[in-house]
C-alpha cells in the first residue's frame, strides 16, 4: 500500500459520535461554524493566498508577498462587503503574520480604549478605512516587562502647545513594534511625561512616522527593521521595527487623554480612570491569545493525530500489516492530552471573551470595579495556554517522528510563528507573577473579605485546607465534582502556603522576590482550575449531537486526570491525595486513552481546518502521505537539478585531488 488513503477511511468510520454536531460544539454555535467555515474555504480556494512556499522564499520576497496578500485581502473585504468578524476570519485564516494584526489589534484597541471621544472621532475612522496605518511601540531596546522602565520622553513644550518625543538613549530606541519597519504610518508610541520638568507616568501618544505621499520617514524620525527572526517564514512575513526619535513635535490632542489629560496650560489633570487602564491593550489582546491558543494547538494535534493513524511501525504478524503508531500507549499518552487540550482551551477561549466583552461594557460606564480579576485572569491563561500550546506544538514534532522536522509537516513553521506568544504580550513568568500579586492579596483577606470570581472558591478554604480526597476506586475518579475540588484543594494549599512563608519576611517585596518561583507554581495550579471549571461548566450546558457530550466528557477527564498525573508531586506534597489515589487517577487515564482511540481521528476532523490551513503533509485529510511526500521532495527547487551550484567548484576538485589548484 502505499499512502494511507485506506487508514483514515476505516479510522472515520470507527466515531461514536456525531461529527458534524461535534464541528459545532466546537465553534461555538452553527452560526459560528458556517462563518468560518464559509472563509475558510474562501481562502483556500484562492491562489494568492498559497502557502506551501512560504519557507523557501527570501526576506524581500516574503515580504512582499505578505503586502499582496494583505491588499487582496483588503480588496476582498470591500468587494464582497465582508463585516468585521469576517475579515478577522480572513486574515486568521490567510494565516500570515502582518501590519494588519497590529492595525486591528493593537492600534485601533488602543485609541478605542484610552482615546477621549474626540480623538476616538477623528482617528477610528481613519483607520478603520486603511487612510492611516498604525503599529503599537511600546517595548524598547532597553526595557519591555517593566513598562514603567521606558526611557522614550514626551516633554510637553507649551509655547508650541505640542509634545516633543525623543529617544533620549540608544536603550530609550523603540525596538520590536511590529508593522513599523516598513509599512506603519503611525505609531501609538509610549512614553514618559513629562511636564515643566517634572515626570508624570509613562502614557500613550499617536506619532506619525512617515509622510503619507510618499511613504518616508519623517524628518527626526529614523526607522528600520531589527532583522531576521526565528525560523524560514514564520514570523518573517512581519516588519518589526527599530525606531530612534530625535525631538519630533507632535500636537497636544495626540496624547491619548482618556486616563489623564493635559491641559493648554500645560497642568496634569488625573481623571477618575485608574492608571492600569493604560495597560487595557494588552489585556484585549492576551484575552485574543488566549482564545487564538485552541487554533494553534488543534492544528498541530491534527496533523500528528492523522499522521499516527497512517504511520505504522513494528509488529506485523504473519506479513500483516504493521502497527499503526497510534495504537502505542506512550503514543497514545502524549498525543491525547494535548487534543483534550486543545478542547479545554477551545472553551475557556469562548470563556474568557465573555469576561472580556463584560469587562469592556462596564469599564465603558466607568466600572472598574472587576479590573483586577480581569487582568489576572488574561495574564495568566495567556501563560497557561501559550505555554501548553508552544510545548505541544514541539511534542506533536516528536510524535511524528523524523518526518516531522520536513518543512512539508507543516510543523516546524507553526512552532516558529506560535514560540514567541509565550513572550509578547507579556513574557510568560512575568504574568504567572501578576496573578500571584493577586493570588497573594487575596489570601491576606481571607479572614474579612469574600473572595469573588474566579478565586471564589477560596471562600471555602477551611473545608479545602482540612478535607481529604475520599476517592477509593478508579471509578471514582469520574465524577466532575471530585475532581474540580482536588484542583481547588491543591491551588489553595499552595497560595495559604506561600502566604504563610511571605508573611514571615518582614519587608514582602523582598519575601516576594524571594519566593517568586514558587508563587508563579502556585498561579499555575490556580489557573488550571480556571480551565478545569469552565470545561465542566461547558459540560453543564446543552450539548446536542449523538454521542457528542459523552466524548467531551472523556475529553475533560483526560483534560484534567493528565494534569493531576503531571503534577502528583504537587497534589500529594499538599496532602489532599494519597499516592494510592494518584495511582487510581493514572489507572483510568489509561481507560480513557482506550475511549479516545476509536474517535481520534473524527475529533481532530471537528476542528474543521482545510488541508490549506494545516500546510501539511502528514496531516492531510486524506491521509496520503507517502505519495505526496514523494512528489514533495521532488517539487523542491533544490532538486531542479541532479548538480546543485557549487558541486563542480568545491566537490569535483576534492574527489579529483586536484584541491591545491582550484579557486575557492
Ligand atoms: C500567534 C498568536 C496570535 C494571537 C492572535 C491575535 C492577536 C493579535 C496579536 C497582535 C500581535 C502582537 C504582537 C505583540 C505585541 C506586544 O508584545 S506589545 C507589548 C506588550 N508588553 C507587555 O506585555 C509588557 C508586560 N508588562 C506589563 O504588562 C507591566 O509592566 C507589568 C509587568 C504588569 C508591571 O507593571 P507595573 O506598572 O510595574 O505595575 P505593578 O506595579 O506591578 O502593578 C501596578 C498595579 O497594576 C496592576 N496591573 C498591571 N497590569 C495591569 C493591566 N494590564 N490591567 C489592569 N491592572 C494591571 C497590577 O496588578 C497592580 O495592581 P495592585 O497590585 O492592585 O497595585
Ligand atoms: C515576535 C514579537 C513581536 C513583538 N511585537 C511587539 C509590538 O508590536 N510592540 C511592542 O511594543 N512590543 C512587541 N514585542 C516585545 C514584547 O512585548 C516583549 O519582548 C515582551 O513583553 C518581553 O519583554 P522583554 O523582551 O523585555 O523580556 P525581559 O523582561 O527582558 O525578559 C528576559 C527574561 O527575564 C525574566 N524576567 C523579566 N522580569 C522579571 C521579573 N520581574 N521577575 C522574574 N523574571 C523576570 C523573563 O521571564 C525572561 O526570562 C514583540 C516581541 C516579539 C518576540
Amino acid at each position: 500500500m502505499e499512502g494511507g488513503v485506506d487508514y483514515l477511511i476505516d479510522e472515520r468510520k470507527k466515531a461514536q459520535f456525531d461529527v458534524e454536531a461535534m464541528k459545532v460544539a466546537w465553534a461555538g454555535s452553527r452560526q459560528a461554524f458556517e462563518l468560518s467555515d464559509r472563509i475558510a474555504k474562501l481562502v483556500a480556494n484562492d491562489p494568492i493566498f498559497e502557502k506551501f512556499s512560504r519557507p523557501m522564499l527570501g526576506r524581500k520576497e516574503l515580504f512582499k508577498n505578505s503586502l499582496r496578500k494583505v491588499a487582496h485581502a483588503w480588496k476582498l473585504i470591500i468587494d464582497l462587503r465582508l463585516s468585521e468578524e469576517e475579515a478577522k476570519l480572513l486574515r486568521h485564516y490567510i494565516d500570515e503574520p502582518a501590519y494588519t494584526d497590529l492595525q486591528w489589534e493593537m492600534f485601533i484597541p488602543a485609541i478605542e480604549g484610552q482615546g477621549t471621544e474626540e480623538q476616538k472621532r477623528k482617528w477610528l475612522p481613519l483607520a478603520r478605512k486603511m487612510q492611516v496605518i498604525g503599529s503599537y511601540a511600546q517595548t524598547e531596546l532597553g526595557h519591555g516587562s517593566n513598562v514603567q522602565g521606558l526611557e522614550t520622553t514626551a516633554t510637553f513644550d507649551p509655547q508650541t502647545d505640542e509634545f516633543v518625543i525623543h529617544s533620549p538613549t540608544l536603550t530609550s530606541s523603540k525596538w520590536w513594534p511590529g508593522g513599523t519597519a516598513k509599512v506603519s504610518t503611525h505609531a501609538i508610541v509610549y512614553a514618559r511625561l513629562i511636564l515643566d520638568g517634572q515626570f508624570h507616568g509613562v502614557h500613550g501618544f499617536i506619532v506619525q512616522l512617515r509622510n503619507l505621499e510618499n511613504h518616508t520617514p519623517l524628518p527626526g524620525i529614523t526607522v528600520g527593521d531589527i532583522g531576521m527572526k526565528f525560523g524560514n517564514g514564520a514570523y518573517n512575513t512581519m516588519d518589526n521595527g527599530v525606531i530612534r526619535f530625535n525631538h519630533v513635535h507632535i500636537p497636544r490632542n495626540q496624547m491619548l487623554m482618556r486616563v489623564s489629560q493635559v491641559t493648554r496650560e500645560g497642568k496634569f489633570v488625573q481623571s477618575d480612570v485608574p492608571r492600569q487602564l493604560l495597560y487595557g491593550t494588552m489585556v484585549y489582546v492576551r484575552q485574543k491569545i488566549v482564545a487564538d491558543a485552541s487554533k494553534a494547538l488543534s492544528r498541530a494535534v491534527c496533523i500528528a493525530t492523522r499522521y499516527s493513524a497512517v504511520r505504522r511501525q513494528f509488529g506485523s504478524r504473519n506479513g500483516g500489516p504493521e502497527i499503526q503508531v497510534i495504537d502505542y500507549k506512550t503514543q497514545q499518552s502524549r498525543l491525547f492530552p494535548l487534543l483534550a487540550s486543545a478542547y479545554a482551551f477551545r472553551f475557556v477561549g469562548e470563556w474568557l471573551k465573555w469576561l472580556y466583552t463584560d469587562v469592556k461594557q462596564r469599564l465603558e460606564a466607568n466600572d472598574f470595579s472587576t479590573l483586577p480579576e480581569a487582568h489576572a485572569c488574561t495574564a495568566g491563561l495567556k501563560s497557561l495556554t501559550t505555554s501548553a500550546t508552544a510545548d505541544g506544538i514541539e511534542e506533536c514534532r516528536k510524535l511524528c517522528g523524523g518526518h516531522g522536522y520536513l518543512v512539508s509537516s507543516g510543523i516546524p513553521e507553526l512552532f516558529a510563528t506560535y514560540v514567541p506568544a509565550c513572550t509578547f504580550e507579556g513574557d510568560n513568568v512575568v504574568m504567572m507573577l501578576q496573578v500571584a500579586r493577586f493570588l497573594v492579596k487575596t489570601v491576606s483577606e481571607l479572614g474579612y473579605k469574600q473572595p469573588v470570581g474566579t478565586t471564589a472558591y477560596m471562600r471555602r478554604v477551611t473545608a479545602l485546607m482540612q478535607s481529604n480526597c475520599a476517592v477509593r476506586t478508579a471509578e471514582e475518579w469520574l465524577n466532575p465534582g471530585v475532581v474540580v475540588e482536588a484542583f481547588e484543594a491543591r491551588s489553595t494549599r499552595m497560595a495559604v502556603a506561600c502566604g504563610q512563608r511571605l508573611a514571615k519576611f518582614e519587608n514582602p517585596e523582598e519575601g516576594f522576590a524571594e519566593l517568586s518561583a514558587d508563587l508563579v507554581e502556585a498561579s499555575l495550579a490556580h489557573c488550571q482550575v480556571i480551565v478545569v471549571s469552565k470545561f465542566v461548566e461547558k459540560l453543564q450546558q446543552e450539548i446536542p449531537g449523538k454521542g457528542v457530550k459523552r466524548l467531551l466528557e472523556v475529553l475533560f477527564y483526560v483534560y484534567a486526570l493528565f494534569l493531576l498525573h503531571k503534577h502528583q508531586g504537587d497534589f500529594l506534597a499538599t496532602g489532599y491525595l494519597t499516592p494510592k489515589q494518584a495511582s487510581l487517577a493514572n489507572d483510568q487515564l489509561r481507560i480513557l486513552y482506550s475511549k479516545v482511540r476509536p474517535n481520534a481521528i473524527a475529533l481532530v476532523d471537528s476542528f474543521n481546518h482545510t488541508d490549506h490551513l494545516l500546510s501539511s503533509i502528514l496531516g492531510r485529510y486524506d491521509g496520503n502521505v507517502y505519495p505526496k511526500l514523494y512528489e514533495a521532495a521532488f517539487n523542491d527547487p533544490f532538486n531542479d537539478s541532479d548538480i546543485a551550484d557549487g558541486i563542480h567548484q568545491y566537490v569535483q576538485p576534492m574527489l579529483r585531488q586536484e584541491l591545491h589548484s582550484a579557486k575557492l
